[in-house]
């Protein structure tokens, strides 16, 4: 079964843009579990541009599904607060400070005795670790030897080639998603994830655990309402 992780980052921005309350991040993410969401992902940044640290600790007393937090481990408050939250899932992703959005998985035979010491802070604590990488076997081979329990495939560019050509698009997925299973990672996926080409990856990827979508989706909410949007999602990820 591939677990479908809501991220709402979006919302938070929207939330943020007035200042007050609305939209209610936590009861979002009530409703996105009661409406079928497996899991809740979200993403703080240093600048707290959309989820704010405190959002984190808020959302920790009502999340009942899996919790996924992701970010930067050595940027903000991020390791501070992961630790002091405990979350299901911890996803390091080596955000640059000002970045518009994640660019880019981890270099993992680069910062392999880095990510190793981090990795190990996390599952000592008993928070499972996932690690965004590009869809390249040998980053997913390197990142075995960090410890790390899954990889998460960094998808932006199986989105951005999907319109052209699908199978040329999901051709390194699939080989990096073979190598994670030789080396005995569960895979993770997300970015740019989106009803036209989520179904396509699911079905083309072996042992795909878990994708997580906050761009799109929250977009489609937009037309779909947010209670349709997560089963026009889920559906995808069927049979
Ligand atoms: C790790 C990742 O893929 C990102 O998509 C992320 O969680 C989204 O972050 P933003 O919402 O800040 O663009
Ligand atoms: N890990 C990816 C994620 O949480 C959401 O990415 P996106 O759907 O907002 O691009």
């Amino acid at each position: 079964m591939t677990k479908l992780s809501v991220n709402i980052n979006k919302i938070a921005t929207l939330r943020n843009s007035r200042g007050g309350n609305i939209p209610d991040l936590v009861k979002t993410a009530i409703d996105c579990e009661i409406f079928g969401a497996q899991g809740i992902t979200v993403h703080p940044r240093p600048d707290e541009r959309h989820i704010k640290y405190q959002d984190v600790f808020d959302l920790k007393k009502v999340v009942k599904t899996e919790f996924n937090i992701e970010g930067n481990p050595t940027e903000g408050r991020f390791q501070e607060v992961v630790l002091a939250v405990k979350p299901e899932q911890v996803t390091l992703v080596p955000d640059e400070l000002g970045a518009i959005t994640s660019n880019a998985g981890w270099d993992t035979i680069t910062h392999k005795s880095k990510l190793r010491e981090i990795v190990n802070i996390y599952k000592s604590e008993g928070i499972r670790v996932s690690i965004f990488v590009d869809a390249n076997p040998e980053m997913v081979e390197a990142a075995a030897e960090t410890g790390t329990d899954r990889i998460e495939l960094y998808t932006e560019s199986y989105a951005a080639e999907y319109a052209e050509s699908p199978e040329k698009a999901i051709e390194n997925f699939i080989k990096a998603a073979e190598m994670a299973q030789k080396v005995g990672l569960g895979i993770n996926a997300g970015h740019d994830l989106s009803l036209e080409n989520l179904a396509y990856f699911y079905k083309n990827i072996p042992g795909l655990l878990e994708v997580s979508i906050g761009h799109a989706l929250i977009s489609d909410a937009l037309y779909y309402g947010l209670e349709n949007t997560i089963q026009l999602y889920l559906r995808q990820l069927e049979g």
